[in-house]
């Protein structure tokens, strides 16, 4: 029995390189696919924010000294890349998956209209958010905040490359202690980076709670969305 009627799920981009140097691992897309698949077969409505780490970190040393705009614009639309393989790997896994673009690329994806997302998610569509806010100097994390608060979802969830949020960014701190639930204040006077200031502040003001977990843990998702103890919760 799922404990959410819709959920606002952000995959990291990063991770869907797999053991790859950069862009995106067949394994990997797949089998996260499958995962969402689950959740989508118990009655879950779906959206997806997808980051572009797999793509824009690869691409990022071109960027140096340019105009941190026009670099941000470059990394939207390696998330506008990356949603468009998920939605694609989505289809050929039997679901039916939309594409929703912050930015005007009508060409390639619908324009993001939020009336036409909550039709979506009605229909039982995954609906994929992408080109993050549409705005520079933003990340794929804000997007998440505002798409999940503008569709009511009740949570958001980051499915990320470590299993919680830490003390300190587990990767470079191994005496650093994984929080089972943490205030959004606490998170944000303690500058825990494992999203930015401005989600956690968007969530917060919005009381819509996060659930960051593993990316990698087989079942993760499902737990989380069964409201099964897993990752660490971000509340008001
Ligand atoms: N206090 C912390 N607790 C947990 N992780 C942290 C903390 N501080 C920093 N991190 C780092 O934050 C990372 C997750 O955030 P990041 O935005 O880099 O990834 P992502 O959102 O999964 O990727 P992408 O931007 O490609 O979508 C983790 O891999 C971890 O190394
Ligand atoms: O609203 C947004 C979202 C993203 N960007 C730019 O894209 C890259 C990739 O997103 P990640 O969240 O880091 O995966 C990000 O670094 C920004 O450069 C943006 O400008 N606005």
């Amino acid at each position: 029995m799922p404990a959410y009627k819709r959920i606002l799920l952000k995959l990291s981009g990063e991770a869907l390189m797999g053991d790859d140097a950069y862009g995106i691992n067949r394994a990997t897309i797949v089998r996260m696919v499958q995962e969402v698949r689950e959740v989508t077969q118990m009655g879950v409505e779906v959206a997806v924010v997808i980051g572009g780490g797999n793509i824009f970190r690869g691409v990022a040393g071109g960027s140096v000294g340019m105009d941190r705009a026009t670099a941000d614009y470059m990394g939207m639309l390696a998330t506008v890349m990356n949603s468009l393989a998920l939605a694609d790997t989505m289809r050929q896994e039997g679901m039916v998956a939309r594409v929703m673009s912050a930015i005007g690329i009508e060409q390639v994806v619908e324009p993001y209209v939020r009336p036409k997302a909550l039709q979506y998610l009605e229909e039982g569509k995954v609906v994929v958010f992408a080109a993050g806010t549409g705005n520079p100097f933003f990340t794929t994390d804000t997007a998440a905040a505002l798409r999940g608060a503008e569709i009511g979802a009740e949570i958001v969830l980051k499915a990320t490359k470590v299993d919680g949020v830490y003390t300190a960014d587990p990767k470079k701190d191994p005496e650093a202690k994984r929080y089972s639930a943490i205030t959004f204040d606490e998170a944000i006077s303690r500058n825990l980076q494992v999203m930015d200031g401005a989600a956690f502040a968007l969530c917060r003001d919005q009381k819509l709670p996060i659930k960051v977990f593993s990316i990698f843990k087989p079942g993760a998702l499902k737990r989380v969305v069964q409201g099964e103890d897993e990752g660490t919760l971000v509340h008001v």
